[in-house]
Order: structure tokens, then C-alpha cells, then sequence
């Protein structure tokens, strides 16, 4: 079996891996200045597996000795919470932060005038980190809508560390449990495991973060900040009937009119700025399950589920009206632009989505010939 000074000097050998890690992520990525308090953190940890390394556990500790580890863990578990909140973008309540970090030292300070026994302060200790811990997971159970599967492990592994302090707390306080080598063994053991799933589970949550935003970034127009070709065509395969197959589909194809015109005029920033304005009628036109998508230039694709063709063209209807009869503000002029669509339902099933793009491009087409402005299907 390992002895504890092994397993310390493993514990701090391990949290010196981490360290080095993130930082050169920290370095890296400068905007993520929650990678720092999860360095402060793993630092934290660190000085604390050292003093522990240094001191036997058998013997009392001395109160500087304990106010020293009691400050690191707690620094650690609470720079653990503050960095998560500052992965989701909430602020931080610093002078808060600061007395869960010291409080269970603070409570040290008095121990040799008040007599009070190490067990008291011991207790004060676990619960206050019990607490830190479960701070934690409800920062992550509050962030659910981050959809990161990364997080969790996080959430699992303090979920584990608050239960492991609410149990040493019970039993401090009903048992004559002391803190003995042999616990310090079974606790040593337990921390290893779950600190490394909680760095691994930090580094995976920045990481599948930024996949995640990586594949927004190249599902969506820069300008528009609607889906492009390619986040439309993933969009129709992870979500490929948007119904039940019997369901009517539709697609319509908008093309602004003469929209050469406009930046010959305008320039190509008075062009974007149609372009922007354009988007956020379109976006007030649809259903909660229509999509709209940036096809081309000034081509817009707008995916109706359930919708036959004659709803579809009352849509495009009402949206070639809002175009015609709201003339854009741009750069201190008053524009009137107009807009012609081409419509088609999609043919069940869903694979036929393209030849219906391909017809809806056809009238379209059709509509810009016989004299734009108008709708054909
Ligand atoms: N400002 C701006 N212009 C763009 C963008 N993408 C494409 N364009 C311009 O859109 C114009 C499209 O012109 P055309 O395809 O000739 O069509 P049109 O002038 O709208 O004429 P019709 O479609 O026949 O009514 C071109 O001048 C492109 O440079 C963009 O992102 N911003």
C-alpha cells in the first residue's frame, strides 16, 4: 500500500501537472480570465498538499500550521466557484469570496485564548468548505442552458467533495471520529480521484466551449448573424423533418431588387446596413420553428415546417408588403426597396429539400422577368 507521504507528494507532483497546463491555456486564450482563478485555485491546492506533505497529521496541528491549510483549501475551493462564475460571464462578489476564504482560519486565530479544541475548528472548517463545494454545483446546475456535457463532470465531482465534507461534518460532530492518519489516507485517496476530474473536467469544458462556438461561427453570417448554407444544410440533417413526415414543408427564396443599386448609391456600408435592417423584418415575420437563412448576397432562404404552399405564400405576401411599404432609413435617406420571392413545398420526404430549393429558385427567377415585386410559386 502507498503511505501518505507518497500519496501527498503524488497529490502535489499531479497539481503541478495541472498547473503547467493551464497555464499555457491561460497564456493562450487571454480573453478567458477564468482560466487565472482556476490557476489560483490549483495553486491553492497545491500549498496546502505541501504544508500536509510537511506536517504529520497524527500530531495536533498548530494553529499557524492549520490556519495555513484551512486558507488553501478554501482559496482553492472558492477560486474553483469564482471561475466558474466567471465562465458563465457572472460577476464576482469579491469581499464575499474573501471571508469564505478566511473564515475557517479566522476561527483558528482565537483557539489557544478561547480554548477552543482543534475539533471545533475543524468542523468550522468542513462546513464552510461544504459550502464552497456546493456553491459550485449550483452554479452549474443554474448554467444548464451552456448545453456543455463537460460540465457535468465538474458538477459530479463537487457533488462528491460536498457530500464527502457534509459526512465528515456529521461524523465530527455525532462520532468520535478524529482525523487520524487513516482517514487522511481514505480522504487523500478520494481527493486524487476527484481533483482530477475536476482540472480534466475544467480543461474539457473550455475546450468543448470553444468547438461549440467555432461551429456557430461557421454555421452563421458574420453580417446577419442568420444560419448560412452550411448551418442550414447541418441544421436539416440533425433536425431532418421538423415534423412528422406527413407535414407540409416549404421553402421561399427572397431576392432584394436592384440591390446593385444601393451600393453603387450608398456604398457597400449602406448595402450592410439594408442588409441588417432587412434581417430584422424578416426575423419579425417568423414562427418559432421557421428558420432563415443567409443563401447568398441579397438572397434569403426562409424553411417553413408545417406549411403547404398556400400558407407559404401568404407568408411571402406579407413579407414582400413589409419591404414595399417600409422604406429603409439608411445613412439619413429614405429608401423604397423592393423584393421578389420564388416559393415551392418540399416534397415528402425530406430528402427532396434541395430539388425544392432548385424550384423555388426557378420562380423566383420568373419573378425577377416579369418585373420583380412580386411572389411565384
Ligand atoms: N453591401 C453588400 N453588398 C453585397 C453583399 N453581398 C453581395 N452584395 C452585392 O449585391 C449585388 C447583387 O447584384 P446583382 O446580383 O446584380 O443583383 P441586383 O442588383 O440585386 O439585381 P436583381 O437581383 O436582378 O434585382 C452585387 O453588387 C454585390 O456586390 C454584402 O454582403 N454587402
Amino acid at each position: 500500500m502507498l503511505d501518505l507521504g507518497t500519496l501527498h507528494f503524488s497529490s502535489a507532483v499531479s497539481r503541478g501537472a495541472y498547473l503547467a497546463v493551464f497555464l499555457v491555456l491561460a497564456v493562450r486564450q487571454r480573453e478567458a480570465r477564468y482560466l487565472w482563478h482556476w490557476i489560483g485555485a490549483i495553486l491553492a491546492s497545491l500549498l496546502g498538499a505541501l504544508v500536509l506533505f510537511n506536517n504529520p497529521i497524527d500530531e495536533q496541528l498548530p494553529v499557524w500550521v492549520s490556519m495555513q491549510l484551512f486558507a488553501f483549501y478554501m482559496a482553492s475551493l472558492v477560486l474553483s466557484w469564482s471561475g466558474l462564475r466567471r465562465f458563465y460571464g457572472h460577476n464576482l462578489h469579491w469581499p464575499a469570496l474573501l471571508i469564505l476564504i478566511v473564515l475557517p482560519s479566522l476561527v483558528c486565530l482565537p483557539r489557544p485564548w478561547l480554548n477552543l479544541s482543534a475539533h471545533t475548528t475543524t468542523l468550522v472548517f468542513f462546513m464552510c468548505a461544504a459550502l464552497a463545494a456546493g456553491l459550485v454545483v449550483v452554479e452549474i446546475i443554474r448554467a444548464r442552458s451552456e448545453r456543455l456535457w463537460s460540465q457535468l463532470v465538474v458538477a459530479l465531482a463537487f457533488t462528491g467533495y460536498c457530500a464527502s465534507f457534509l459526512l465528515v461534518v456529521l461524523l465530527l460532530q455525532f462520532t468520535s471520529l478524529q482525523v487520524s492518519s487513516k482517514t487522511s489516507y481514505l480522504s487523500m485517496i478520494f481527493d486524487q480521484v476527484t481533483s482530477i476530474l475536476v482540472y480534466v473536467g475544467y480543461i474539457a469544458m473550455n475546450g468543448e466551449r470553444a468547438n461549440l462556438k467555432l461551429r456557430q461561427q461557421a454555421d452563421t453570417d458574420p453580417l446577419t448573424g442568420l444560419f448560412n448554407r452550411r448551418g442550414i444544410q447541418r441544421m436539416l440533417k440533425e433536425r431532418p423533418c421538423e415534423g412528422a413526415e406527413s407535414e407540409p414543408m416549404s421553402v421561399v427564396i427572397g431576392d432584394l431588387d436592384h440591390f446593385k443599386r444601393i451600393n453603387d448609391t450608398l456604398g457597400h456600408e449602406g448595402g450592410d446596413v439594408v442588409l441588417r435592417i432587412f434581417t430584422e423584418r424578416l426575423k419579425s415575420t417568423l414562427r418559432r420553428d421557421d428558420l432563415a437563412v443567409r443563401w447568398g448576397g441579397e438572397e434569403f432562404l426562409v424553411v417553413l415546417p408545417h406549411t403547404d404552399i398556400e400558407a407559404a405564400e401568404v407568408f411571402a405576401e406579407r413579407l414582400r408588403e413589409l419591404t414595399e411599404t417600409h422604406p429603409f432609413q439608411v445613412c439619413g435617406k429614405s429608401l423604397a426597396i423592393t423584393i421578389s420571392i420564388g416559393i415551392a413545398e418540399v416534397e415528402r420526404p425530406a430528402e427532396h429539400f434541395n430539388k425544392a430549393i432548385q424550384q423555388a429558385d426557378k420562380a423566383l427567377y420568373r419573378a425577377k422577368r416579369e418585373g420583380r415585386n412580386r411572389v411565384c410559386r
